[in-house]
């Protein structure tokens, strides 16, 4: 559920037009919702109740400063995967006691960094990551707690791509090795267990796979706990799905019931890091049309928004809705909705039953997760602004990137005195 909805027939975020948005900040640009935001969030919050949990936000779906700040000031924790989202969320005021940092790749200088400023847990992705980080701890005469993020082999139903906790997929340490991967972290002076880890996937739209998972993930609880390792939490991910079409994944109440029920009177702290189920739809992309074009077999509206800017239609096949901000009363015809890269792949939808005039503002729903945030400059196009609509206002919380900003840092060849 959304809060961009049609009002006089206009969409409207919250109060505010979407056209109003497009004149004022310029097209493509990203529109959040704070409202949509912030109730997606306590949705995890209250559903997990009087359990004791911490939602870790997963920056990468959507790192903007205010959606992080925003997050932060309601307690949110973070899940991080790079050194770059740890400062983005300090920048942003978020609590580094609440972040854990996930990914197979940590580099020495990343986990110096992110124990210099005291996070919540490494979530430590294989064996020789973890003599890495004693090694790195140990020079900084500090302890780093760790979680093992174990991959349980469950299929997540999910896109090829996006689908990681397969036994043929790189992340995680397979759950069968993991108790003797355990038994090395206990006995390594400058690391304290604290925890279990999965991640299985995301865009999951039934509940199996996480209970499939969990199962796995308690009874090797178990078995540390019968060696005597104390676990103290319990962190199961992310990967809830969204509706972007005619998807009815569970809600968040839905997912946490059957999460609590499994758990029980376990004294596990639960943590859980959502991404797309928080900004997935709270977010939409605004782009104007340029042309339409009709050849012998198709029409296309090319559009100013591009590939470069929402990359899932392209990468995974990915299905946003795409409307009319001021929908017309005419006949629709099928459109190719493109953008203007140069890539045939560069799409945003096809086939879609529009009544369009050049010049008409479209809103692409549900790109509020991974958008932005997997944005580029290819053909060298500057990434769009960023606005958040909250209540009667809108602001721009990124400006539009400019073609200086584009081209800072880079030079020609060093003058060779010819
Ligand atoms: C380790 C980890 N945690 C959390 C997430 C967030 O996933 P989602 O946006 O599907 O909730 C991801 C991405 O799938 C991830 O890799
Ligand atoms: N970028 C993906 C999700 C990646 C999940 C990251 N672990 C998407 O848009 O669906």
């Amino acid at each position: 559920m959304d809060h961009f909805v049609y009002r006089e027939g206009v969409l409207s975020a919250e109060s505010v037009f979407l056209e109003e948005i497009a004149a004022r900040f310029g097209t493509p640009c990203y529109v959040y919702s704070r409202a949509t935001l912030e109730r997606h969030w306590r949705a995890f919050d209250e559903a997990l109740g009087e359990h004791p949990h911490l939602i870790c936000y997963a920056v990468k779906a959507n790192g903007n400063l205010a959606v992080l700040n925003l997050l932060a000031r309601l307690g949110s924790g973070f899940d991080i995967v790079s050194v770059g989202e740890l400062e983005r969320v300090l920048r942003a005021g978020g609590d580094p006691a609440r972040v854990v940092f996930s990914g197979i790749g940590k580099q020495a200088h990343e986990m110096r960094r992110a124990l210099e400023v005291g996070i919540r847990c490494f979530n430590v992705e294989s064996a020789p990551e973890l003599e890495r980080l004693n090694d790195v701890a140990g020079a900084l005469g500090l302890r780093a707690p760790v979680s093992l993020r174990v991959n349980p082999d469950v299929d997540a139903g999910t896109h090829p791509y996006i689908a990681t906790g397969l036994k043929e997929n790189k992340f995680g340490i397979d759950i069968e090795s993991a108790p003797a991967v355990y038994r090395r972290a206990a006995a390594l002076p400058h690391l304290d267990v604290v925890g279990v880890d999965c991640h299985i996937g995301s865009q999951l739209t039934r509940l199996a796979p996480f209970q499939d998972a969990l199962d796995r993930v308690l009874a090797l609880v178990e078995a540390l706990q019968a060696e005597g390792m104390v676990i103290r939490h319990l962190d199961l991910g992310g990967g809830l799905g969204i509706r972007y079409r005619e998807e009815t994944p569970p809600s968040p109440a839905e997912y946490a019931a059957a999460l609590k029920a499994r758990i029980g009177d376990r004294p596990l702290e639960i943590l859980l890091e959502p991404g797309r189920a928080i900004v997935g739809n709270a977010g939409v992309l605004l782009t104007r049309v340029e042309y339409l074009k009709t050849t012998a077999h198709k029409r296309f509206a090319i559009v100013d928004a591009a590939m470069n800017d929402l990359l899932r239609p392209s990468l995974y096949q990915g299905w946003h809705e795409i409307v009319p901000v001021r929908p017309r009363t005419g006949e629709t015809s099928l459109y190719d909705v493109v953008g203007p890269v140069c890539e045939t792949g560069d799409f945003l939808g096809k086939e879609r039953a529009l009544d369009l005039a050049e010049g008409d503002i479209l809103a692409v729903r549900s790109a509020g997760a991974y958008g932005f945030s997997m944005s580029s400059n290819y053909n060298a196009r500057p990434r769009p602004p960023e606005v958040m609509v909250d209540g009667p206002q809108a602001y721009q919380v990124r400006a539009r990137e400019s073609l200086d900003q584009l081209m800072a840092g880079e030079t020609c060849l060093p003058d060779d005195g010819a």
